[in-house]
């Protein structure tokens, strides 16, 4: 009989993508004699040869770290039933939740993604839910005042009749609920229960439309002399559980840290860096689930599923965190904006997983508090002593005013954070609030020469602060895993338009290739920490994104280069132009077999296969050029959020593209102007074609095939309203394109 105390709490599975590693190596093996071949063509030898010879060896080694991040996925299993034996009782989780804009992030859906974690299948006396209104909005916090009052039946009803989707306004949608149950009782509750959501969401709504609804008197004064960029920090308990109940309302607490003009707030980050330091002061508790505004619980017993993992005894040593999948509900058919991220998550998500471990993805993810404190894995009390500067057990002042900021409470909370090695169960729960001390950490000037956000916290530095941070885990030896329960954990909502994707994608890249080019990046992570080789190179694919979209755009300049200078960068025919073909034909088949073997259609193929090529030409070239601007120091990146739309009914118009007049529509509309220049100079054939070095088919087809991937663009030249592509951005395009072409031309008669 297996002691209960060393009974697994989950459990890795290696999955077997055979079919997927054949392909990649086939295409990996095709890449390389088709390196090779131009290598000994020396007939060959001309500029664009050189230079398709440059992308393909860009592309071939972009191959080996996609080969090597893929090759051995897993996925993890967690044993709920073994929990409850083996600690007897669930630690304490704090809940982190940043909303930012009462504009593009309606309060809404902050309200549902707060109300679900509220009622979590937890004890609520074990829970504390910390809101951050970056936005300094009194339409947020009246939102919320509201849901607590709601809170009170609707966390009831959902432990009663154990309801699944526990974000009002998702269950409220599933009609069927209800008429299937023979529960008189339900049924009553149920409308009852939607009544009161339904009028919920009314005052949320006439008070988000009405200026006056909320006059700023009384609780509300506060904010009556605020700017969103400027104002004192706004701290208020909105609820306590002061009795402890375990089935009552878990605390809630609204938190506006301050803001001012002249100090940068570092976005997100800066924001949950508070959340973590109230918190400390309040409840304290060792573990941290933070999600965004947008993200409500699918699956209420989440948290024990991923607390399997991280009280799991090997668990304990070694991971850091426990990601969820990010799934998005209501979504674009077929993926008309390829931003559903299904497949990749399965294959790349999957293969991160089988090594160091997943990525932190900046949502539904659980966090050690000691492990955002700095902590290591190897760290034990003796070592930390050293390190962090302990004396008898606790940390020299000098030091953790150095590391922590001079908040003397804060700083006896982190100690003990730190301290405790193992869980022990805390019954002392919830501290009041101490003003003053809530105060002086949720200051402006609090952090500065402190460690947070380089080495304590969520760090500073790139837009994507979830990948640096998690990357700092990895490369301090910490491990992560994925916690993918069925029901998904958590649904959310993804941009409902390729405005948002793109302008979403633009900051990932920038972001990540932020990182890649500052001190943490992955390499150095490698060379002088403990991020596992192969973790590096999964961790180099994903922070070059940006960085590919220049061979990407030159190899997608060359067949029309070739075309309006009669020249060839392919091996027209002769038997090497089977390598390019065969690699074009494999991928393609391989691409498309793993759509469809998660599930997906082939639509949802194209879609995704058509979005990552002009993502990557437009949205990534675009965040490339800002890290260069960045890094000549000539402008900053900046943290645009997401709008989140609730899905129109209007199906008419979904999938189709619509246009503003942001910079990131003139790549994409250059590359198709001149693409469309070479099709016509090919067609009327207005060059002659003279010698043997002339383009062929094969330029003839790659640059159609990129006409097709650019389709919603080539139809956006002609669409009027926001459909159209602005007349602005088609002529900036047009001079663009007309340089291109002729020097182009300029490199014939030489
Ligand atoms: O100054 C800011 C800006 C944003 N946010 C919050 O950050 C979250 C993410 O912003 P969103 O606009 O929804 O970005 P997404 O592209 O959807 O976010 C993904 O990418 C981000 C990094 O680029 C991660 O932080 C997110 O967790 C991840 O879901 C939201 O809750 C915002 O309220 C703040 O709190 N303060
Ligand atoms: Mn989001």
């Amino acid at each position: 009989m297996a002691n209960q105390n060393t009974l697994p709490l989950y459990q890795k599975v290696w999955l077997k993508h055979t079919f997927s590693r054949a392909v990649d190596s086939l295409i990996f093996f095709l890449l390389l004699m088709l390196l090779g071949y131009r290598v000994f063509s020396y007939h060959h030898y001309s500029f664009p040869w050189f230079v398709a010879f440059l992308c393909e060896s860009w592309f071939t080694i972009t191959w080996i770290t996609t080969i090597s991040t893929k090759w051995t996925p897993a996925q993890t299993i967690t044993h709920l039933n073994h929990l409850l034996q083996r600690v007897g009782e669930l630690p304490q989780v704090d809940v982190f939740v940043t909303t930012a804009d009462p504009v593009l992030e309606p309060p809404i859906i902050t309200v549902n993604t707060v109300l679900s974690l509220l009622a979590l299948d937890y004890p609520a006396n074990k829970l504390a839910c910390y809101v951050s209104d970056d936005g300094c909005s009194p339409l947020i916090y009246h939102a919320l005042v509201e849901a607590t009052k709601f809170a009170k039946l609707w966390v009831p009803f959902c432990k009663k009749y154990n309801v699944q989707v526990r974000a009002p306004f998702r269950y409220f949608s599933e009609e069927a609920t209800v008429e299937k149950s023979d529960f008189p009782e339900f049924q009553q509750e149920w409308l009852k229960m939607k009544e009161e959501y339904e009028e919920l969401s009314c005052k949320i709504q006439n008070a988000s439309q009405e200026l006056n609804a909320c006059p700023l008197v009384g609780e509300y004064e506060v904010f009556s002399k605020t700017q969103m960029r400027d104002h004192p920090s706004i701290i208020k308990v909105l609820w306590e559980n002061k009795e402890g109940l375990s089935d009552g309302v878990p605390n809630i607490i609204y938190i506006s840290r301050e803001k001012r003009p002249q100090h940068p707030h570092h976005y997100k980050a800066g924001a949950m860096n508070v959340l973590t330091r109230i918190s400390g002061l309040m409840t304290n508790a060792p573990y941290i689930l933070n999600v965004d505004c947008d993200m409500y619980v699918n699956n209420p017993k989440i948290a024990q599923h991923a607390l399997c993992i991280l009280l799991d005894p090997k668990g304990e040593k070694e991971v850091a965190f426990v990601q969820c999948p990010q799934r998005f509900y209501d979504t674009v058919k077929d993926d008309a904006y390829g931003n559903q991220l299904v497949a990749l998550p399965m294959y790349i998500g999957g293969g991160f997983a089988g090594l160091q471990g997943i990525i932190y993805a900046g949502t539904n993810c659980f966090h050690r508090r000691k492990v955002l404190y700095g902590l290591s894995p190897d760290h034990d009390i003796q070592t930390a002593k050293k390190d962090f500067g302990f004396i008898d057990g606790t940390l020299s002042e000098k030091k953790t005013v150095q590391i922590f900021g001079a908040s003397k409470g804060f700083v006896e909370s982190a100690n003990h954070a730190l301290e405790e090695m193992a869980f022990t169960p805390n019954h002392n729960l919830f501290k009041s609030l101490d003003r003053e001390a809530a105060n002086q950490i949720s200051t402006c000037d609090y952090e500065n020469s402190t460690e947070w956000g380089k080495q304590v916290g969520w760090l500073y530095g790139s837009t994507s602060e979830d990948v640096l941070t998690g990357l700092l885990m990895h490369r301090k030896g910490w491990r992560s895993e994925v916690c993918s329960p069925d029901p998904m954990a958590f649904m959310g909502c993804s941009p409902q338009d390729n405005l948002g994707q793109m302008a979403q994608h633009k900051r990932w890249s920038s972001g990540l290739f932020d990182i890649f080019l500052s001190s943490h990046c992955p390499i150095f992570g490698t060379l002088f920490g403990k991020l596992q080789f192969r973790e590096c190179l999964a961790y180099i694919w994903l922070t070059n994104w940006a960085l590919r979209s220049v061979p990407e755009i030159s190899y997608a300049l060359l067949p029309a280069y070739c075309i309006i200078t009669n020249s060839s960068f392919l091996p027209n025919k002769e038997l090497g132009m089977w390598f390019p073909v065969s690699v074009f034909v494999v991928y393609n088949v391989g691409t498309l077999s793993e759509h469809l073997m998660s599930g997906l259609s082939a639509r949802t193929w194209w879609n995704n296969q058509r979005m990552g090529r002009i993502t990557t030409m437009t949205s990534c070239f675009l965040g490339f050029l800002d890290i260069l601007l960045k890094r000549l120091r000539i402008s900053d990146t900046v943290f645009e959020i997401t709008k989140k739309d609730q899905p129109s009914s209007n199906n008419e118009n979904v999938g189709r593209f619509i246009f503003n007049k942001s910079p990131i529509f003139v790549p994409g509309t250059t590359i198709l102007l001149i693409q469309l220049t070479a099709l016509v100079t090919a067609l009327w054939g207005w060059q002659q074609l003279k010698n043997d070095g002339a383009y062929g088919l094969g330029e003839v087809f790659c640059s159609a095939y990129v006409v097709l991937c650019y389709l919603p663009l080539l139809k956006g030249l002609f669409g009027i309203g926001k459909y159209g592509i602005p007349l602005s951005t088609i002529s900036k395009a047009t001079v663009l394109a007309f340089f291109f072409v002729q020097l182009c031309r300029s490199t014939i008669t030489k």
